[in-house]
């Protein structure tokens, strides 16, 4: 492997892991052994990619909650109001809805900053109820997120390098979904696998033409040449 790879920020559900989210057994082959800092950027609660860290045998560098949480150099921050996600949570099912995750609730037992909610839930009155509390709400392709405004993956990147002392325009983005986009804008370079949502697609400086695993391995892989 060339030694002068660049810093990589990766999101994880469609970018790294199949359709369902299945993490690709690829990731073990390529980035462990990646000659520079890979930071792991992603909708999903803390434990999620501090775990993938840990099993692939990479530094802690994460961007976790789409920003709300950021671990880098041993250091955790916090972003984002959890109770108002929370208040909107409860309101959604006071009026007839259902987070849809089942008796126990994974997706947001370690979740700090946010909240997330099933595709399957009601979308609508899930929206009508965040508007009223003045949240915003996006959809991943993987879960609806109930987030403050203005708490974005790519902001909680920025903060991240800061504490690295790296500068964000060094990294190579791979993503996915709308989530991307904050990111997409910050680094260097930004590619969208082919089964990226609109928003992801438009904000990237390329459109890779493999999806999933395949396409950020594409990636990798020209990257090494
Ligand atoms: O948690 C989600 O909804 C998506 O996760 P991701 O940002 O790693 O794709
Ligand atoms: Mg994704």
């Amino acid at each position: 492997m060339a030694s002068d790879v660049p810093p990589l920020v990766l999101d994880i559900d469609g970018t790294l892991t199949d359709e369902p989210g299945r993490l690709d057994p690829r990731a073990f082959d390529v980035l462990p052994s990646w000659d520079a800092p890979v930071v792991l950027a992603t909708g999903k609660s803390f434990p999620y990619p501090v775990s993938l860290c840990h099993y692939l045998g990479l530094e802690r560098n994460v961007v976790a909650e789409n920003g709300g949480v950021v671990l880098a150099n041993g250091e955790v921050t916090y972003t984002g109001d959890k109770e108002r996600a929370q208040a909107v949570a409860d309101e959604f099912v006071a009026r007839g809805g259902d987070l849809g995750w089942g008796s126990f609730d994974d997706t947001n037992y370690w979740r700090e900053t946010e909240i997330a909610v099933s595709l399957a839930a009601d979308e609508k009155l899930l929206r009508e109820v965040a508007t009223e509390y003045e949240m915003d709400v996006i959809d991943t392709g993987y879960a609806y997120h109930v987030k403050t405004p203005g708490v974005e993956k790519g902001i909680g990147f920025k903060r991240l390098c800061e504490t690295l002392s790296m500068d964000p325009d060094e990294f190579v983005a791979v993503g996915d979904s709308t989530n991307d986009t904050s990111t997409f804008g910050v680094v260097g370079q930004s590619y969208a696998v082919a089964n990226a949502d609109e928003a992801a697609k438009a904000a990237a400086d390329e459109v890779l033409s493999a999806s999933y695993m395949d396409g950020t391995l594409s990636v990798l892989e020209s990257i090494q040449e």
